[in-house]
């Protein structure tokens, strides 16, 4: 399936890390017709205001890059928030997708909807074998429920709803609060004060034996591109970089790329979350996609994201 450049595409979520990376993306390819509303224009949570902005607009596409995200501090402190916000946003989207007579949907989940000791690479049929990591489970029930609703309207409705699974995503536009957002962003954010300020120290969560995978927020648009393009299948598609690293080497890359010449302190009180999360990325990649950023160049381009639109 080919997309019209003038087709009506709905990006929720468009000022997000993930939102703003598919606006530039289909952006790039010359399509003109996108339907964008922030937070403040419409809230998501609020059904009666979603199924009228879809009487209204009857977009063709779309893709739900709208949540509550946030990282490891985030997900154990408002569980209540992540829950009940995400439950809210991704089945007032679907259902009224449905009934405005969408062609087809994009959801996007996220990793940590796999078991805590899942098998690595973790492939997509390792849903549902295994208990949760106890620090983000709210969010991984709803992400779950968000993939069984497109699959439970695609088996009654024959709603072309499909689901995207990345792994850990950074770049320009991510979240850096200190405490609430997830890792990378932290790390560029505290190394670049301390040099700033000319610390002796800095202080980095938990043990720094986690393996993590990350992908730069380019790669994962252009995967939901190519989705949106070639996959209409009931199971949901992990998007990873195949590559991993754990917490202390990203600690020291982080360190390079912002030039800070002190040393890493472990604050063990801070929790590790899963011990690893490595995507089985090899269905996505037999469809005929890849990944092409490497983590050290995407994260000199964050750096330099950051320096030029967020530091003060
Ligand atoms: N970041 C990551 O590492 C990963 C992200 N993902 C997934 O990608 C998707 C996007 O994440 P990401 O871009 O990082 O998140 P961000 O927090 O960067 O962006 C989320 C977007 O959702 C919007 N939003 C939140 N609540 C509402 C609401 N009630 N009504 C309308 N809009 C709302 C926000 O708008 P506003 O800013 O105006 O509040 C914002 O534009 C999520 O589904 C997430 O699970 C998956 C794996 C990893
Ligand atoms: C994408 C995924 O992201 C979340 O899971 P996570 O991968 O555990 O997220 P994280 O990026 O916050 O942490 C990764 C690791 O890094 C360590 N760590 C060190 N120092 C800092 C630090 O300063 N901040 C943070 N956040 N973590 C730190 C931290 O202790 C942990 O070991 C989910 O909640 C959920 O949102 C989700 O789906």
């Amino acid at each position: 399936m080919s997309l019209d450049k003038s087709d009506k595409i709905y990006v929720a979520g468009h000022r997000g890390l993930v939102g703003s990376a598919i606006v530039r993306k289909l952006q790039s390819l010359g399509f003109t017709n996108l339907l964008l509303r922030t937070h403040a224009e419409l809230d998501l949570t609020v059904q009666s205001a979603v199924d009228a902005f879809f009487a209204a607009e009857k977009p063709r596409y779309v893709i739900l890059s709208a949540a509550k995200v946030g990282g490891i501090h985030a997900n154990s402190t408002y569980p209540a928030d992540f829950i009940t916000t995400n439950l809210l946003i991704q089945t007032n989207v679907i259902t009224s997708s449905y009934s405005h007579g969408v062609e087809k949907l994009l959801f996007l989940g996220s990793s940590c909807i796999y078991p805590k000791f899942a098998p690595q690479p973790i492939p997509e049929s390792a849903l549902l074998t295994g208990p949760l990591e106890p620090t983000n489970e709210w969010y991984a029930v709803a992400k779950i429920a968000g993939i069984k609703m497109c699959q439970a309207y695609r088996l009654q409705h024959k709603f072309d709803a499909i689901s995207a699974m990345p792994t850990n995503l950074y770049g320009p536009n991510d979240n850096f609060h200190p405490e609430n957002s997830h890792v990378l962003p932290a790390l560029l954010r505290r190394f670049h004060e301390a040099k700033v300020r000319g610390d002796e120290r800095v202080v980095v969560w938990g043990s720094g034996t986690p393996l993590r995978e990350f992908l730069h927020v380019d790669d994962l648009a252009d995967a939901v591109f190519f989705l949106l393009e070639n996959y209409s299948g009931l199971e949901h598609v992990n998007v990873g970089s195949g590559k991993e690293v754990s917490i202390k080497e990203l600690a020291e890359l982080v360190r390079e790329v912002v030039g800070f010449e002190g040393e890493l302190v472990w604050d063990k009180s801070k929790p590790d979350g899963t011990p690893r999360k490595l995507m089985d990325n090899s269905k996505i990649e037999s469809l005929g996609w890849q990944p092409k950023i490497s983590l050290k160049d995407g994260l000199a381009d964050t750096y330099k994201w950051y320096l030029e639109n967020v530091q003060q």
